[in-house]
Parts: structure tokens; C-alpha cells; sequence
């Protein structure tokens, strides 16, 4: 048993040089990973880590068998892959560790972001001055202060009603003049967005257009806030780097959305990956909206939803309402009347 010990003691030793050489290893991964990102190179290197692997394996001798080392090795290099990812993300513009405090958009009096939860309801589509009016009625006598509704509507049959275009526009302008409210307008390219600007608060960019780069460069540019919705099939790592190309190009603006991502449930249109709103809210300053009415596709969970993304933490809710869904231009389904409005406006009005 003496043996043993002293054999341990020994390995208690040696297990202190392995863990400062893994950190100074570390250290000199993460110098790497900076030069990397200063010269924009990927992090994962496969050539480098044969290499190394090719290199351990010659000089290897035992008694740890070639397959263990480079085991051991590549557990390693994911490690140090890891460490450089996340130096890179607390490097970003969006990223909390480089502004601690919330960015709180401020439009026409009212805020995005602080204390208050916002909520934004409106139709699917602009159909017509009178429904608008209709709905700019109904938030007006709640006090709601953002309005919602597409003119140009990314609908995935071209034979589908495609939005009013710019007479769309026209009649929200014209509606929140009246009624003083805010807008959230979808945007689908660079010739909408500069129409766009002339008569909408806050530029939409939809789910579709997520990873269109050179329209997040040109929304990156105008002094319009910016609300950027998820990708159907976009990780949050890749909405992320979606907003850092807005900011990056100028404008600190931002409203993220998590609008439900593409699984294989079908139960809802979009699953709701709820633990994307903290994990935004930790990761990023920005201000995070949930749109609970594309991301169920249903109305019957729309209550549960709001709720529980008000609790996960998110700034605010989405939903779509219509005076009459069932003569609606689009997502008649997924639409609230005016009634299922008030249930849910109900549920979530003291959050
Ligand atoms: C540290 C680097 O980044 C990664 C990690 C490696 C490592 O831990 O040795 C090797 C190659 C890269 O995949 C590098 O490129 O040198």
C-alpha cells in the first residue's frame, strides 16, 4: 500500500504539470484564435491538427498505444476549438461581454427592451385602410403603441396574395399618423427597404431573408431600428452573427425574434425553441421578441406560449390579429379575432 501511495503522490505531481501546461497550451489556442479573427480564418484547422497527430504518432513510444494518443489529442484540440469559439463570440459587437447593460430601442416616446414588455399585434397582411383601421382602433383602446402588417408577403407560392406593395405602406403610414402609432414592416429587398423607409418605424426582416447579407448590410445603414427574425433553420450561433452584421455596418438597432424553428414535429407550424430567449438575453444586449403566432401556427396554445416566453424572458410578444380571419388574405388560420385578442391580451397584460 506504501508502493501505491508514493506511485500517487508522484502522479498527483505530474497531473499539476499536465494542467499547467494544458493552460498555458490554452493560452497560446486562444493568442491563435485572435489572429484568426483579426484576419478572418476559421478556427478549425484539420491540416494543423493531422499534423500534430502525425507528428506525436512518430515520437510516441509507449505504453500508450498510437489510437489513444491521438484520442487524447483530439479531445484536446476540441477543448481549445471550444475556448476560441467563445473568445471570438464575447468579441462581437451583439455580445453582452462587450456592453453589459440592455440595449433599449427608443421610438416616438416608447421603449423596446426596458421594463415594460412591448407588445405588437396586426394583421398578417395589409388588406385594406378599413381593416387597418379597424385594428389600430382596437390597440388604441388598450393603449398598445405597436402595430404590425406585411405589404410585401414572402409567401411560398407565387400564385399566393403577395401584399399590397406600396399602397400597403401608404395605409400603415397613413394609420399611424392618425392613431399615433409604431410599425413593424417586412422588408424583402433593398428596393422595398428604400420605399420602406419613407412611411415604417421599424424595418422587418423576415425569417427568409435571415442570412441575405447584403440586405442585413443595407439595414445596417439606415437609422431605423431593425426587427431580424430567426431563420427557419438557423442555430442561434448563426441569428447571432445575423445581428453583428447589422451592427457591424452601423446600426446598433436591433430586435431579435425567435419565430419558432423547422423540426420534425408537426403538431405546430414552427417549434418554439424557448431556450433561445434566454440564451440571447445572456449572450447578446439586444432586446428579444417572441412571435408566438408563426412559431405555433395554431391559436389554441397561442396563451401558453405568450406566457411562458414572458417568463423565459423575452422583451415582448408578436401575434397576428384580424378583425374577421376568416376572410384574411393569408395565415387565415394562425390569425386572432378580436375576441381570442382580448383572452390572450388578458393572460399576458400584467406581466
Ligand atoms: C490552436 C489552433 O486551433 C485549432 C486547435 C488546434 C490545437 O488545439 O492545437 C489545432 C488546430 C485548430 O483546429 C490552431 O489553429 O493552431
Amino acid at each position: 500500500m506504501d508502493n501505491i501511495n508514493d506511485l500517487r503522490i508522484e502522479i498527483d505531481r505530474i497531473n499539476k504539470q499536465l494542467l499547467t501546461l494544458l493552460n498555458r497550451r490554452a493560452d497560446l489556442t486562444l493568442k491563435i484564435g485572435k489572429e484568426k479573427q483579426k484576419h478572418g480564418y476559421t478556427v478549425h484547422d484539420p491540416i494543423r491538427e493531422q499534423h500534430i497527430l502525425e507528428t506525436l504518432m512518430k515520437e510516441n513510444k509507449g505504453p500508450f498505444k498510437n489510437e489513444d494518443i491521438t484520442g487524447i489529442f483530439k479531445e484536446i484540440f476540441q477543448a481549445s476549438k471550444k475556448l476560441q469559439k467563445t473568445d471570438q463570440s464575447d468579441e462581437l459587437l451583439i455580445s453582452r461581454k462587450k456592453k453589459q447593460s440592455d440595449t433599449i430601442i427608443k421610438i416616438k416616446n416608447q421603449s423596446i427592451g426596458g421594463s415594460e414588455k412591448a407588445l405588437i399585434f396586426g394583421p398578417c397582411s395589409i388588406e385594406s385602410y378599413e381593416q387597418m383601421e379597424q385594428v389600430a382602433k382596437k390597440l388604441n383602446s388598450l393603449g398598445i403603441k405597436f402595430i404590425r402588417g406585411g405589404a410585401f408577403k414572402p409567401r411560398t407560392s407565387p400564385y399566393s396574395f403577395q401584399g399590397l406593395g406600396i399602397e400597403g405602406l401608404k395605409i400603415m403610414g397613413e394609420i399611424c399618423n392618425k392613431h399615433d402609432l409604431i410599425s413593424f414592416v417586412e422588408v424583402m429587398d433593398q428596393e422595398q427597404l428604400d420605399i420602406a423607409c419613407d412611411y415604417v418605424d421599424i424595418v422587418q426582416i423576415g425569417a427568409r431573408n435571415m442570412q441575405n447579407f447584403s440586405l442585413l448590410k443595407k439595414v445596417g445603414k439606415i437609422n431605423k431600428p431593425v426587427f431580424l427574425k430567426r431563420g427557419l433553420s438557423a442555430t442561434i450561433e448563426e441569428f447571432k452573427m445575423s445581428a453583428e452584421y447589422i451592427i457591424a455596418n452601423g446600426n446598433p438597432n436591433i430586435i431579435l425574434c425567435e419565430r419558432g424553428i423547422r423540426t420534425y414535429e408537426q403538431a405546430t407550424r414552427n417549434t418554439l425553441d424557448l431556450s433561445a430567449v434566454p440564451i440571447l438575453k445572456n449572450e447578446t444586449h439586444l432586446p428579444v421578441i417572441v412571435d408566438i403566432s408563426h412559431s405555433a401556427g395554431r391559436k389554441d396554445i397561442m396563451d401558453s406560449l405568450a406566457r411562458a416566453s414572458l417568463a423565459a424572458g423575452a422583451d415582448g410578444i408578436m401575434a397576428e390579429i384580424h378583425p374577421n380571419p376568416l376572410i384574411a388574405l393569408s395565415d387565415a388560420g394562425q390569425q386572432l379575432d378580436f375576441e381570442e385578442f382580448m383572452t390572450l391580451y388578458k393572460h399576458i397584460q400584467h406581466y
